[in-house]
């Protein structure tokens, strides 16, 4: 990182090849002055609304990190069961907070969530861990303990932006975001979404889990209401590519630093 804020740029070479080459060099040179803030997109909705499929996409599009933060929470209660953690006793939630040892990949290619060193991404998306997951993330001290978590990995970023979603990103874990977005559609559709890709159990499970799941979330984050200067992107209407390309476009017409045209 130079101290120098504003580096000598080269001149513009007149040559295709050499434009790109010199937006690349010039990439880095922001990228290692103490100018570089990266573009930070927030991305909230419901179950089933697309949040995680459509962000990595949107984020792989341009040229950005990637972060789950639903995968803290289900690495978190996973953890805390295989601690012999009894999810009911909030006291004992919390003291294993300290011993949570998370890691997640960031790269939109390459995603992965550990725990202890082991991979758990996965195991995660167990319904076991989804229907434990609202024990823990209902109180307020976890909650505290990821949000800090979440903001260290969106300021670690060496990428030219990050893309974070889940339920409170827009509004607690990164409200000064330059793109806030809460993507949703209707419950009938994200039941229909879910239930696509959910096997072993009925679609009318799958739609009882996913109805269930957004009551009890939303009695701890409101996240059916986009907050003032959130973007509302109801996808209940557009198909994956169309939702992925309004999220993408929404970046590049509202963010002020350098984006890829990835
Ligand atoms: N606009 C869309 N059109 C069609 N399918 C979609 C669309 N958006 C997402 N999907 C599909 O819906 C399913 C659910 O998407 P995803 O898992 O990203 O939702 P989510 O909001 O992250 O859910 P959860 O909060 O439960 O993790 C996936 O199979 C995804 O490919
Ligand atoms: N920012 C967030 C993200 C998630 N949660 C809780 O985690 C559960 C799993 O999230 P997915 O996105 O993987 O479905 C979710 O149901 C919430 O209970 C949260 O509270 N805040």
């Amino acid at each position: 990182m130079t101290n120098d804020p504003t580096p000598s740029l080269p001149g513009v070479p007149d040559s295709s090849e050499g434009l790109a080459a010199w937006k690349d060099d010039l990439l880095e040179r922001y990228r290692d002055s103490d100018l570089y803030t990266p573009v930070v997109v927030a991305v909230d909705g419901p179950a089933g609304s697309g949040k995680s499929s459509v962000s990595r996409a949107a984020a792989r599009a341009l040229g950005f990190d990637y972060q789950d933060t639903g995968a803290a929470y289900r690495a978190f209660a996973l953890h805390a069961v295989q601690s012999g953690v009894d999810l009911d006793d909030a006291a004992a939630v919390i003291a294993a907070l300290p011993a949570f040892d998370y890691e997640i990949g960031t790269d939109p290619d390459e995603t992965f969530v550990r725990v202890d060193g082991r991979d758990v991404t996965d195991e995660i998306r167990t319904p076991r861990v989804t229907s434990s997951v609202a024990h823990v993330s209902k109180l307020p001290e976890v909650r505290q303990h990821l949000v800090d978590l979440f903001r260290r990995i969106i300021q670690g970023t060496s990428k030219p932006g990050i893309v974070t979603e889940g339920r409170d990103i827009t509004t607690v874990v990164a409200p000064d975001a330059q793109v806030r977005i809460l993507l949703t559609a209707s419950e009938e559709v994200r039941m229909a979404r879910r239930s696509a890709e959910v096997t072993g159990q009925s679609a009318e499970e799958t739609a009882r889990q996913l109805s269930r799941r957004d009551q009890q979330d939303s009695r701890v984050v409101d996240f059916m209401t986009a907050a003032e200067g959130v973007t509302t992107l109801d996808s209940t209407h557009l198909d994956f590519d169309q939702t992925v390309q309004a999220v993408v476009e929404l970046v590049r017409s509202t963010a002020t630093a350098p984006v890829a045209n990835g």
